[in-house]
């Protein structure tokens, strides 16, 4: 529990690093007693310190530390849709944004299940409509898609993903990103997802391997 700080700023380094994010873009939480620590606005997730994170509380108020990232309200909505989350994640992956910016998604879920472990990390993908980043009216629209999905496409701008800590929310979100990348990779080819059974026997087959561990 003690280490979150440390784990959070690993965790932006290695995302970092991986180009999973760039410049000054994303923005990452971990849940706490009180609320949830976030990083600060206008940083690069290369660099996070652990002692320079901010503490939010669930309804998205800065209870300490400097000032919060703007996406603080969505990271908030996230942890209120999903009381068994305990991380979240926000990145401008490249494939993933990619996605966000075609014409004709399907609001319910965005992606095909192309793959097994697509099925089991990410499963289905709600895209929230433009707003503007930090615009708290998606707010609203982001709780409530949440409640029926861990991860989130906002339109033209990337992912937002809530996990049960650090670690598997950057799971879900690098699994994001590859599929995306494979779907665009596949643009052109006549492709065969998973069918809707064998989607289905994977997710049973995902919830008792996680009752069981
Ligand atoms: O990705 C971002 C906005 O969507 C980055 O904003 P912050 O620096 O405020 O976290
Ligand atoms: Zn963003």
């Amino acid at each position: 529990m003690s280490d979150i700080p440390a784990r959070l700023a690993e965790l932006g380094a290695s995302l970092f690093g991986r180009r999973l994010t760039h410049g000054r873009t994303g923005n990452i939480s971990a849940r706490v007693d009180g609320g949830f620590l976030v990083t600060p606005t206008g940083g690069s997730l290369g660099e996070i310190s652990a002692g320079h994170l901010s503490l939010v509380d669930l309804a998205g108020g800065h209870l300490a530390g400097p000032r919060p990232s703007k996406e603080a309200f969505l990271h908030a909505a996230l942890y209120r849709a999903r009381p068994d989350a305990g991380a979240v994640v926000h990145l401008h992956s490249t494939y993933s944004v990619a996605v966000s910016c075609l014409d004709g998604l399907d609001p319910a879920d965005a992606l095909p299940p192309l793959t097994a472990y697509y099925v089991m990390r990410v499963g289905r993908l709600p895209l929230l409509p433009y707003h503007a980043p930090g615009d708290s009216a998606l707010g609203p629209l982001a709780e409530r898609a949440a409640r029926t999905a861990h991860a989130l496409l906002l339109a033209n701008h990337g992912p937002i993903v809530a996990g049960p800590d650090l670690a598997g929310a950057a799971d879900i979100a690098e699994e994001l990103e590859e599929t995306a990348r494979l779907w665009l990779l596949l643009h052109d080819r006549p492709t065969r997802p998973l069918t809707a059974d064998q989607a289905a026997e994977l997710r049973i087959r995902h919830r008792s391997e996680r009752n069981t561990t």
